[in-house]
């Protein structure tokens, strides 16, 4: 098996033009800030971080829904032109966070499963129903809910519709953004399955999107958290939940201690609020929060320091070097 990562972002950065009300002078909101990450074929990349962080912003970004501002995006070590998006959306499909607004009410479920067959001209009209019902087999829907609307299913039964549309092109590549974020709890842990088991089927690779770290540890290989645009650690599954290195990744870990992680935003208890990204603090944009803030954090940024199986950017490792994982 070839170690070209199957995706990959070098140096991605993503900046916004905001302006803060009708008479406020734009200003750049940096979103995504200076990320390079990549996707190995087969693996799970679970993408962790509070609300804001620009975990959609880099999914945007990997799906060519946005061009980043600096940096590149390489698909088998090739970097992507505006011309292979258009190929690059057969191999790389999302299912996103709320199966109530990303299924149109006014269509029947064949309807929106077959959309994508539709728009590459894939096949003809028995055909696409025939692979319609193939795939709502695969995630666990009789055939007959192919004539039902959305709005007489359930919410796993939208996001099983939904997780149908994604892989109806045989993707090799699925983002998955918050997919069970909107769901009740009980309905959580069987899309978490399911989206397992398509993986072991199809040996698909994900890249993982979630605020909740527990939602992440049973299907992710490697986990990377992002705080206000940069990736702060990324480690491999067991390191990161053995041994979180940034204060940041730990806070994380502690919120998944938290009731009902699953619902809503983790709380990090963090004391000091999420900072504005317009205005970002200075040095490690993490030490107004950090418990083990140091005098330099406020002045100096920190700069990514390889561990054994990723990387951590922290003061607190500028001097230690990291110990390999056993
Ligand atoms: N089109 C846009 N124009 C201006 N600012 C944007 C735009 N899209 C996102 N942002 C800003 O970029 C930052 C990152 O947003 P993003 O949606 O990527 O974060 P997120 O981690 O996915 O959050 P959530 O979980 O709430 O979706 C936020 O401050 C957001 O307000």
């Amino acid at each position: 098996m070839s170690d070209t990562p199957v995706l990959e972002l070098r140096n991605v950065s993503k900046t916004y033009t905001v302006k803060q009300g009708i008479f406020g002078k734009p200003r750049p909101l940096r979103a995504v800030n200076d990320v390079s990450l990549s996707l190995g074929r087969g693996e799970v990349l679970g993408l962790v971080g509070e609300s804001g962080c620009g975990k959609s912003t880099l999914a945007k970004i990997l799906l060519g829904l946005e061009a980043p501002s600096e940096g590149q995006v390489l698909v088998d070590g090739r970097a992507m032109t505006g011309q292979d998006r258009i190929a690059l959306s057969r191999r790389i499909q999302p299912i996103f966070q709320d199966p109530y607004s990303s299924l149109n009410p006014r269509k029947s479920i064949e309807d929106i499963v077959s959309l994508p067959l539709r728009v590459h001209r894939i096949g003809d009209a028995a055909s696409q129903q025939k692979k319609v019902r193939e795939i709502l087999d695969i995630v666990g829907l009789p055939s007959r809910v192919a004539r039902s609307y959305p709005s007489q299913m359930s919410g796993g039964q939208r996001q099983r519709v939904a997780i149908a549309r994604a892989l109806i092109m045989n993707p090799e590549i699925v983002i998955c953004d918050e997919p069970t974020s909107a769901l009740d709890v009980s309905v959580q842990s069987q899309i978490l399955n399911l989206l397992g088991d398509l993986r072991q089927e199809f040996g698909l690779t994900y890249l993982f999107i979630s605020h909740n770290l527990a939602v992440v540890e049973h299907l992710a290989t490697r986990v990377a958290v992002m705080y206000l645009g940069r990736i702060v650690e990324e480690a491999g599954v067991a390191t990161l939940f053995e041994e979180a290195r940034h204060p940041y990744s730990r806070a994380l870990l502690e919120s998944v201690l938290t009731p009902d992680p699953g619902l809503g935003v983790p709380d990090t208890q963090l004391g000091a609020a999420y900072p504005n990204p317009i205005s970002p603090p200075s040095g490690c944009a993490f030490h107004p929060r950090c418990a083990s803030a140091m005098p330099q954090c406020s002045q100096i940024a920190p700069k990514p320091i390889a561990t054994s199986d990723g990387h951590v950017e922290c003061h607190l490792y500028d001097d230690a070097p990291i110990r390999a994982a056993s």
